[in-house]
Formats: structure tokens, sequence, C-alpha cells
């Protein structure tokens, strides 16, 4: 389980993050959403043991963050936002390395690295320095996920990826969750995050400003649809359970609704003839922009 209690961590100017409390329990993915500078990987780096929060406290399986990063580090697949490696050794020389660091070898081991780069077509003959930068990202992945890590913490992991090997990467996000791994996903891929965690936090500048089941932060959101009516609908019901609506033509509406109150709305409905009812639902992208816009800082 991975647990923040008020972890704060200042930079010079207002920057940083502040007050972070979040859990994430064994067998949960955790979508950590937010832009560029909110302080996803400031988080990361404290739970790895990298910077040191001034204020509150990070435990991963109630080792301590910062104390036992160590302990932490042999038992976390860890993917950093950015790549490095010893760019003179080989991909094989430093798969090898980083297993012996780790004292994590054995035919299964080896097995699943294999499979890991199989499966992400990750290039091994040549020297790290010469391989592009999605080969980097799946050399990162590949090292994150070989020592069958019971915690996992990912710092935009499908950086440079393309389509099919984020597929790829969503596929195998899944079978470790199943797997009972616990999952830190920190991305702007909001696709992804839909796909593949049960829960989210979405962060701006430095603070958590809601987090929630995936399947609550869209159901509190209101949703819109498309409806034609055969005739001219009874617009006074709608109006008097309190539903917003646009009109396109005579028998053409668009129609909000709160995700909690659908029933309500089919209820209303009832009493007409519908010909097209089409959602239009929204992404969480669509859902996460409403967080950064000015309604939600004046909210
Ligand atoms: N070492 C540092 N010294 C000063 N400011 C920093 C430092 N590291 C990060 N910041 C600032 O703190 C804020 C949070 O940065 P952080 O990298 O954690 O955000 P992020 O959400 O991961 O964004 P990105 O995707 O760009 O990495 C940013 O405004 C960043 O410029």
């Amino acid at each position: 389980m991975i647990e923040t209690r008020d972890i704060t961590l200042k930079y010079s100017g207002s920057k940083g993050i502040f007050d972070l409390n979040f859990k994430v329990e064994k067998g949960e993915a955790f979508g950590y959403i937010g832009p560029k500078g909110a302080g996803k990987t400031s988080t990361i780096r404290v739970l790895m043991g990298l910077s040191h929060s001034s204020k509150g406290l990070a435990t991963i399986n109630g080792l301590n963050c910062f104390n036992k990063a160590a302990a932490i580090q042999k038992i976390t697949g860890y993917i950093p936002e950015q790549t490095s490696f010893f760019d003179g050794m080989r991909v094989k020389e430093y798969l090898n390395f980083i297993s012996r660091m780790r004292g994590s070898s054995g035919s299964k081991k080896t097995e699943l690295r294999d499979s890991l780069i199989e499966r992400f077509e990750l290039e091994t003959r040549g020297k790290i320095e010469n391989l592009s930068n999605d080969m980097k990202q799946k050399l990162a992945i590949v090292t994150a996920f070989m020592h069958d890590p019971e915690v996992l913490i990912l710092d935009e992991p499908t950086n440079g990826l393309d389509p099919l090997m984020q597929s790829r990467f969503v596929d195998l996000i899944i079978e470790e969750k199943r797997q009972g791994k616990t999952i830190l996903m920190a991305t702007h891929m909001f696709e992804n995050v839909e796909r593949t965690c049960d829960r989210v936090g979405i962060l701006k500048e430095g603070r958590i400003v809601a987090q929630d089941d995936i399947i609550q932060v869209k159901s509190a959101e209101i949703k819109s649809y498309f409806v034609r009516f055969e005739d001219h609908p009874n617009l006074e019901q709608l109006k008097k359970y309190g539903f917003g609506y646009k009109q396109f033509s005579e028998k053409d509406y668009e129609i909000l609704c709160q995700g909690d109150r659908i029933d309500a709305l089919v209820k209303v409905l009832s009493h007409e003839k519908v010909l097209v009812f089409n959602s239009n639902t929204q992404t969480l992208e669509e859902i996460f922009q409403k967080y950064y816009s000015k309604e939600a800082i004046n909210a």
C-alpha cells in the first residue's frame, strides 16, 4: 500500500507540493493526473526517497519512503519521467547488471524479462546510447517490471510510445492489477487512466483538488445527451425537473443532466416519443479541464 500524509515539499516562489494526502490500496491502480508543473514528479520523487519532504510522511508497504528507500526500491518498479541509463553499456548487459544489483535472478525472472522484451519489441543487441527515445522508454518499462515488483510507481510511463505500444502497456497494467499489484501512475494520458485505474487524484498547483473513484468522478459531472423527438416535446416537464437544454430545431435538443440524475431524466422522457438518444459522454480529460477552468478555481 502507498500512503502519503500531509506531505509538503516547497521550492522557491510558491511552487511545490502541499499537504498531499492519498492512499493506494494493495491491488489498486491510482491515476495521478495533472498538467505540466502540477507536482506529479515531485510527489513521486518523495515516494522513491529521492527528495525529502519538509513535512508529512510517505510510506510504501509501511516503510518510510525516506529512511527505507533501498528496501522500497527492491519491492518497487519505478519508471522515472526522465530515463537515464549507463549509455556505454549494451542493453542486455544493462538488464543483467540491474538484476544482479537487485539480487533478482533465476529462470522465472529471466523468463519474465524475455517476455517483456518480446512484448515491447525492445532492441537488445546494441548499445544504449544508440537507442531511439521510444526504445529507451521501452527499456525503462522492461527494467521496472522485470523483477515482478509488488508496487509500481510510474511517471509518464507511455512517454514517446506509439499507439500500439501504449495499448500493450495498458494490457500489461491490467494484468499486473489482476495479480494484486499496487500501482500509482502519473500521466496526462487520460485515456490510459480511464482504461486502467480504479481511482484518480487530480493535482492542481501542488494540491489534490479531487480524489475519487473514476466512476464517481465521471458521474458527478454533467453529461449531455442529444435527443430527437417525434413531436415538439413538453419543455415544461424538463424545466420543472431542472434539466437544462439547448434547442437545435423543433425536435432536436441537447439535454444536460447531472450524472446521478439519469433515472429522473429517463422518467421525464418516457412521456415523449424519442427517436434518437445519444450520450455525449465526457472523457476524463474534459472532466479534468473543468478543474482547471475559472469556475473551478472560484468554486
Ligand atoms: N528542484 C526544483 N527546484 C525548483 N522548482 C522545482 C524543482 N522541481 C520542480 N520544480 C517546480 O515545481 C513545480 C512542480 O514540478 P513537477 O516536476 O513536480 O511537476 P509535474 O506535474 O511532474 O510536471 P512535469 O510533467 O512537467 O514534470 C513546477 O512548477 C516545477 O517547475
